[in-house]
């Protein structure tokens, strides 16, 4: 038995919940890996100089024991995150610790510590296998995958699973992630494929469109309303795609912060208006490697009220972190919220606190989302109200090279792996929905 069998039941037209249940599984699949003998290789470089394309692997790995509560699914495509690219490249730590303390939690969890560690926190597939106690899900349906793993022990993370103790993101802190041909997530994980697209598309958004979900519209976030002026740096990145579509859907306005003009143009296409290049502003936020420069955080804002007529943002979308917090406390509105979910360019962030507290603003941290925000942002997607910004496809041996484009900010929206899918557009079972949303579906396609 090989992963292609699997691949044959899953083109077949009529292969059953059975005849999937009934098909042995193979021995070995083929991943996407990071080699712990491997995390110095990049020592003494900078960030931007290590290279994803020398630490990504594509092995042929054995399949792991199927554990209570899990599922293992077959993967048709998955995407790449920044998550990914931080595995990659071993910062801001080896992803190898995370495994290693994982493994410590349990006899079952000892699977997780390998000297290899199958990376990637998407997918979009169709069920193998399922665990004892998994009632909802059965071999043969089709699936995508949050990557909210929670061991749920604790009563701590009983009003929000986000809050469990042993949280952890999967593909990322758990071995036997996404970026691989068989996948193994908790049943948990698991939501309906929206029928209307194909499985690269469907693997598309799930991580970054359930954060961004989670940091800006959900009341464990930023709970933006109707009108709301919303910043968003990055606006057509991963997070920033999605943030967009919120914004816009909600009844808010975003401001999106772009680097070109072809970037602009895509926020356009999602129907944003007001947009501001940084690149051609040439902001600088910092005069040198520890000094801000409070007039470019007021020439900032000063743009932001040209473009929304004199208003201030209610709402900062914010990432980038060291680099633009500074920027986002100062030019949030009195009583604003800046809400952030990470730090690309540096996390030792710097902000003159005198705006935050004698305006009243607040930051809210935030991280991905529980079940029932995945849920909610899967569930706007298969509805056609938010949309994947799926720009390029690259084959599993291409994982590299994709990561790289991100690592670099080479790509537009989202990045797709086909995994067992052998060429892309395939697995759609609602033609007439997607007839209906075809352009915004096809929107960041190829630029
Ligand atoms: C969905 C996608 C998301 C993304 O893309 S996010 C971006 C990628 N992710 C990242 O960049 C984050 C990577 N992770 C990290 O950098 C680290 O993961 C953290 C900084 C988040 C945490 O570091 P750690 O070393 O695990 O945590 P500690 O808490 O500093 O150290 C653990 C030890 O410190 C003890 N401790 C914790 N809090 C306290 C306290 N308040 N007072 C005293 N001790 C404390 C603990 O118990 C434990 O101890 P003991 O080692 O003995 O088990
Ligand atoms: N905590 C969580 O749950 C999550 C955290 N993340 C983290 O969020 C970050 C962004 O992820 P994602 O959106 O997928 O990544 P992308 O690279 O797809 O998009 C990020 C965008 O941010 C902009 N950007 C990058 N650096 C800077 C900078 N120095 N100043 C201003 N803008 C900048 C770029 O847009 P442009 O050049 O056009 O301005 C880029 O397109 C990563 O660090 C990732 O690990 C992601 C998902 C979940």
């Amino acid at each position: 038995m090989t992963v292609k069998d699997i691949l044959d039941a899953i083109q077949s037209k009529d292969a059953t919940s059975a005849d999937f249940a009934a098909l042995p599984l193979p021995e070995s699949y083929r991943a996407i890996t990071v080699h712990k003998d491997e995390t110095e290789m990049f020592a003494g470089l900078a960030t931007r100089d290590k290279d994803p394309r020398k630490s990504i692997h594509l092995d042929e790995v054995p399949v792991p024991e199927l554990g209570p509560g899990e599922a293992l699914v077959a993967v048709m495509a998955s995407s790449v995150n920044y998550n990914s690219v931080w595995t990659s490249i071993f910062e801001p730590l080896s992803t190898f610790g995370f495994l290693e303390r994982y493994g410590k939690v349990s006899e079952l969890t000892k699977r997780h510590d390998l000297p290899y560690h199958i990376i990637g926190s998407d997918l979009a597939g169709v069920v193998l296998r399922t665990g004892p106690g998994v009632n909802a899900w059965k071999p043969g349906d089709e699936v995508v995958a949050h990557c909210l793993s929670v061991e749920l022990e604790s009563s701590d993370g009983h009003n929000d699973t986000m809050l469990d103790p042993e949280q952890r993101i999967w593909g990322f802190e758990t071995n036997f992630g996404g970026l691989a041909e068989i996948a193994l997530v908790k049943s948990n994980q698991l939501m309906p494929k929206p029928g209307h697209l194909s499985w690269e598309e469907a693997a598309a958004p799930g991580l970054v469109n359930s954060t961004a979900y989670r940091q800006l519209v959900s009341r464990n976030g930023a709970q933006m309303k109707q009108g709301d002026n919303v910043l968003i740096w990055g606006a057509s990145g991963g997070l920033g795609s999605y943030a967009t579509q919120f914004a816009l859907a909600g009844g808010a306005t975003p401001i999106c912060v772009v680097s070109s003009p072809q970037k602009a143009e895509i926020c356009r296409k999602m129907g944003a208006e007001l947009i501001i290049d940084r690149s051609a502003e040439g902001y600088r936020f910092w005069k040198d490697e520890n000094t801000q420069d409070p007039r470019e955080w007021k020439r900032f804002g000063k743009r932001i009220r040209e473009l929304t007529g004199g208003e201030d943002v209610d709402i900062v979308f914010e990432h980038p972190g060291r680099e633009t917090f500074g920027a986002s406390v100062y030019v949030t509105r009195k009583g604003g919220t800046i809400v952030t979910c990470a730090s690309t360019s540096g996390y030792n962030h710097e902000y003159d606190n005198r705006y935050l507290w004698m305006s009243l603003k607040r930051i809210i941290g935030s991280h991905f989302a529980n079940y029932r925000e995945a849920w909610e942002a899967n569930r706007l997607i298969a509805k056609g109200k938010i949309h994947p910004t799926l720009s390029k496809v690259y084959s599993l041996e291409e994982t590299g090279q994709a990561a790289y484009d991100v690592h670099r900010n080479l790509h537009q929206g989202k990045v797709g792996v086909l995994c067992l899918a052998p060429e892309e557009g395939l697995g759609v079972r609602d033609e007439a929905m997607r007839a209906q949303h075809i352009d915004a579906i096809n929107r960041f396609r190829n630029i």
